[in-house]
């Protein structure tokens, strides 16, 4: 059976619109810069369509005008595409680029039509965008099929692999032939193959692009869930996490490790003066200072209310408890300011390392948490070591003792 063009193109144009529809109500619920980026793509979708529905009712317009407007808008709808799969694949969108090479493009296929006239030379145009879209996709994924691809990946890169191919057989056949005035449709075999790739391309990047889409909403859904909303450190989920990770290593290198729990003192009053919301914006700044007081190796995450832990990578007792009075004293040094007023805020900290017996940070917390309640009892504003009076002695400050319960 012969390959019918105008066929191929109605189906193109067909399936384009019924995905972009279906795309449009499967992501009715979607929010934010989600939303945004099916909006993209549903419009990239219709201009591909508008420009296969061209081709196909060419009968009924003039052929140069759908040879300019048909070619023009499957090449703005290609680079809408490209630009929202860079978007999805963490790579810079490119706009200006993409709508810069699709408006030459058109003008070049103008200018093969009405000033001088050569299907070669359209073609060349249209070989020369298809390859340019292609690569500015291949070249960000074009380690997908290593050890860091995803399967939206893979689709992608195999989808803009087969378009150049097939764009380059068709350039390649068409500047052989030297077909220097014949006509857009001719029946060429390298013609029908690549009429057919691009009229499945929406198909195929569409499957791509919702793998894309659900990765990344997978992997935000992830990051969502390993941090406190309120301050945006890690979350009690988050720590045990990384305090796993660091307690695996230190026993493995034989290396130190050790935790401080760390809380604000008389923290309801805070809330008492300057109502829930100032009592909000003292955690965050109190986050901040904690911060700058840790190295940038420990990690800090809020426990629950006005609790927070900071696990620390190659620290050993002593050191542990310089880094306690260390953040003692930086918060205490400063007041801070709460909708305009200066409020002093103190913290009080418990101090514990890893010990051969310890199964894993809930052992350390356990101590940790003792020490915090001595602190507490102690007065406040104190770094209390649960692991005896031999790692007080190495703290120089004043406030620091230790829990010899
Ligand atoms: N604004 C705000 N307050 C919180 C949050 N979580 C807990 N709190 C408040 O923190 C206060 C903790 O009170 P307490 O447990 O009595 O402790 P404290 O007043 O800090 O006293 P000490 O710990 O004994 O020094 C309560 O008033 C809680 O409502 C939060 O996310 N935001």
């Amino acid at each position: 059976m012969p390959f019918d063009i105008p066929t191929a193109a109605l189906m193109g144009s067909t399936q384009a619109t019924m995905l972009a529809a279906t795309l449009v109500f499967a992501t009715r619920g979607y929010v934010g810069p989600a939303r945004r980026s099916v909006h993209v793509w549903v419009a990239s979708l219709l201009l591909q369509a508008a420009g296969w529905m061209l081709f196909r009712q060419h009968a009924f317009f003039n052929a140069d005008f759908v040879r300019i407007a048909g070619n023009g808008l499957l090449v703005l709808g290609f680079a809408e595409a490209t630009r929202t799969l860079r978007i999805m694949c963490g790579a810079p969108q490119h706009r200006a680029l993409l709508w810069t090479t699709a408006l030459l493009t058109t003008l070049a296929i103008a200018w093969f039509t009405r000033l001088q006239p050569s299907y070669v030379g359209r073609i060349n145009a249209l070989g020369l965008a298809a390859t340019a879209f292609s690569l500015q996709l291949i070249w960000p994924l074009r380690d997908s099929f290593g050890r860091g691809g995803s399967p939206g990946r893979r689709v992608i890169l195999l989808m803009m692999l087969l378009v150049v191919a097939s764009m380059g057989w068709r350039v390649l056949a068409a500047d052989l032939a030297a077909l220097g005035a014949g006509i857009d449709l001719a029946p060429c075999l390298a013609d029908e193959v690549n009429t057919l790739v691009l009229m499945i391309e929406p198909l195929l990047a569409s499957v791509g692009f919702l793998l894309l889409y659900n990765e990344a909403a997978q992997s935000e859904l992830a990051r969502m869930a390993r941090i406190d909303p309120l301050t945006r450190i890690a979350n009690r989920r988050a720590l045990a996490e990384h305090a796993r990770r660091m307690i695996a290593e230190a026993v493995r290198h034989g290396r130190e490790f050790a935790v401080l729990l760390i809380d604000a003192d008389h923290f309801k009053r805070v809330n008492d003066q300057f109502g829930h919301a100032g009592g909000d914006s003292v955690l965050c700044t109190l986050v901040a200072r904690l911060q700058r007081a840790l190295r940038a190796s420990d990690v800090l995450g809020r426990l629950g209310g006005e609790e927070f832990v900071a696990l620390l990578p190659d620290t050993g007792a002593a050191a542990a408890l310089e880094t306690a009075e260390r953040v003692r004293a930086a918060i205490a040094a400063d007041a801070l300011t709460v909708a305009g007023q200066p409020h002093a805020l103190t913290v009080s900290i418990g101090v514990t390392a890893l010990q051969p017996g310890d199964g894993g940070l809930e052992d350390l917390l356990h101590r940790a948490d003792r020490a915090l309640y001595a602190a507490k009892r102690a007065g406040r504003n104190r770094v209390v070591a649960a692991d005896g009076g031999q790692d007080a002695a190495v703290s120089p400050a004043p406030a620091t003792v230790a829990d010899d319960d």
